[in-house]
């Protein structure tokens, strides 16, 4: 009995000097080393839920044996270029999403319409589940969740908001480093640990803090 083909799950990613929301607490090498580490837990998860990742990077990058693609254009331009090429259902996941698993993948890729969307915190969108690429383009940055809401009405197409905790945790700012280490598992945890970032607690609020000696 022969295989179905595994979906595509195209990653974007800016390995230069990324996470620039995060320079507060970390240099521009441990930003990239930690986008790394973000990255490579993203592209476990994928293959353990049988997806088949794809960099689309901004400059030549490798990450084992994964395939990269260079775009140099931005985002949106970058990806709608992508899609105008595909004919087969394609996964856009974020590289920033440490904590996602491969049940909300599965998820994901079980819902039936058009287009599946998982917003990200404040209004961003995390990932999306193009069934017909070529009708359907992408409009990142502001209020994208509800811009990809309606590029999917407009162009007809039905669409399913898909609630995640997991999925919809992207990590953008320091607040958001204590997601990873509370839930994290994976190299991001380990990381954020060796570069000595750990929960903080002031005023009964957990925040994070680095130890002065790392
Ligand atoms: N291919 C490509 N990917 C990008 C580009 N800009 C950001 N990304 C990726 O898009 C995803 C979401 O980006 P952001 O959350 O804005 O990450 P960022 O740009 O590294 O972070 P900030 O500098 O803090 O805004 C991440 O996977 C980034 O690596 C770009 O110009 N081209
Ligand atoms: C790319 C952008 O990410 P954010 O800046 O919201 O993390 C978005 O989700 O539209």
């Amino acid at each position: 009995m022969s295989e179905s083909p595994k979906i595509h799950a195209i990653i974007p990613f800016r390995p230069i000097n990324p996470k620039t929301r995060l320079s507060g607490v970390m240099d521009q090498e441990e930003r990239e080393s930690f986008a790394r580490a973000m990255l490579g837990d993203v592209i476990s998860v994928l293959h353990t839920a049988g997806c088949s990742p794809c960099i689309l990077s901004t400059v030549p990058f490798e990450y084992g044996d994964v395939t990269t693609q260079i775009d140099t254009r931005d985002l949106n331009e970058a990806l709608n270029a992508y899609l105008s090429r595909q004919k087969m259902p394609v996964l856009i996941i974020m590289s920033d999403l440490p904590l996602v698993t491969p049940d909300a993948i599965q998820r994901l890729l079980s819902c039936t319409a058009d287009v599946g969307i998982v917003p990200g915190r404040g209004g961003g969108t995390n990932v999306l589940y193009v069934r017909k690429p070529q009708e359907f383009r992408v409009d990142y940055y502001g209020a994208s969740f509800c811009d990809h809401v309606r590029i999917a009405e407009d162009a007809g197409l039905s669409y399913e908001v898909i609630d995640s905790f997991f999925m919809s945790t992207d990590i953008d700012e320091k607040e958001d480093l204590v997601e990873i280490l509370i839930h994290g598992m994976g190299r991001s945890r380990c990381f954020l640990q060796e570069i000595g970032i750990q929960l903080s607690l002031e005023h009964g609020r957990v925040g994070i803090q680095r130890s002065a000696h790392e």
